[in-house]
């Protein structure tokens, strides 16, 4: 139980943390933490808690500077529903922390990469063509029924994979990248599931954590404890779950198991 409370915490705590590895400006360090803090609108005793896990090199300036910056979305190939080869058009921009994600909308003309992402780069990035994917994941991929047929032409335009047939079919979930690094965090710190292990998301809609958790325990005894207090947000998740193919993967908080018929 210790392990899948430090699990549900670790899902919900660890935030975006990619800007971990981006450069960013000289650090200022002539005011005490707490003032400089709340000299950002924030209050000292959240930015004093944070400084304990902030490394050394890395400002509270800087920190504030990566909040401000957009996150960056990316397709997480559904390994419950799809595989890599099975969905078309995945480019070649993998992300690094996660296997089987793929950066949107990255642009190879610009070469950008994670750790060179500038406050100007989300423009550039969705006003640029999507690249082709790659020659040898384009030869090695079959075709599957319900995938998109638009494959055969190099794109031209951003793929809407909100309204492409691999995300209908739960092949395919958006999620911002950095939401899958608690998640690759705690697979890194298990190596594999345990059997009947149980891990909580304590704020589980839409679901990009607890389906790629889903993912992730598939063919294990282990599954996830989904909880979501907003209504709203639970229809949300449910829908998620049933494309995505996770439901027989996810448990219910106060034997709250929502009707799926
Ligand atoms: C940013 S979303 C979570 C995203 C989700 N983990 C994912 O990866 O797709 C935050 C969620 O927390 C829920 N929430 C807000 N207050 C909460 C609380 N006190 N306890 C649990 N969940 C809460 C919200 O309803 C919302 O659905």
């Amino acid at each position: 139980m210790g392990k899948a409370c430090a699990a549900a915490l670790g899902i919900y705590a660890l935030a975006d943390l990619s800007f971990l590895r981006l450069p960013g400006p000289p650090r200022a360090r002539s005011w005490p933490l707490g003032r400089r803090a709340e000299a950002s609108g924030v209050p000292a005793s959240y930015a004093e808690q944070f400084a304990g896990v902030l490394p050394d090199d890395f400002s509270w300036e800087e920190f504030v500077e990566a909040s401000k910056r957009p996150l960056r979305p990316c397709v997480r190939v559904n390994l419950l529903k799809g595989t890599v080869q099975s969905v078309e058009r995945l480019g070649s921009h993998h992300v690094s922390w996660f296997p089987d994600a793929y950066w949107i909308q990255q642009v190879e003309a610009t070469a950008l990469t994670e750790a060179q992402e500038l406050p100007s780069a989300w423009a550039r990035i969705a006003s640029a063509k999507v690249t082709s994917r790659s020659a040898t994941a384009s030869s090695s991929r079959a075709r599957i029924p319900g995938a998109s047929s638009a494959s055969s032409t190099k794109p031209t335009q951003p793929i809407g994979w909100g309204r492409d047939a691999a995300f209908f079919s739960g092949q395919v979930y958006v999620q911002e990248a950095s939401s899958l690094l608690p998640v690759a965090a705690l697979m890194d710190a298990f190596g594999a599931p345990k059997k009947d292990m149980r891990l909580l998301d304590m704020a589980a809609a839409p679901g990009g954590k607890t389906t790629a958790l889903c993912a992730w325990l598939a063919n294990s005894s282990a599954a996830v404890v989904a909880n979501e207090p907003n209504v709203a947000r639970c229809k949300v998740l449910v829908e998620n779950l049933l494309r995505t193919g996770s439901m027989p993967k996810v448990r219910w908080p106060n034997s709250a198991k929502p009707s799926t018929g």
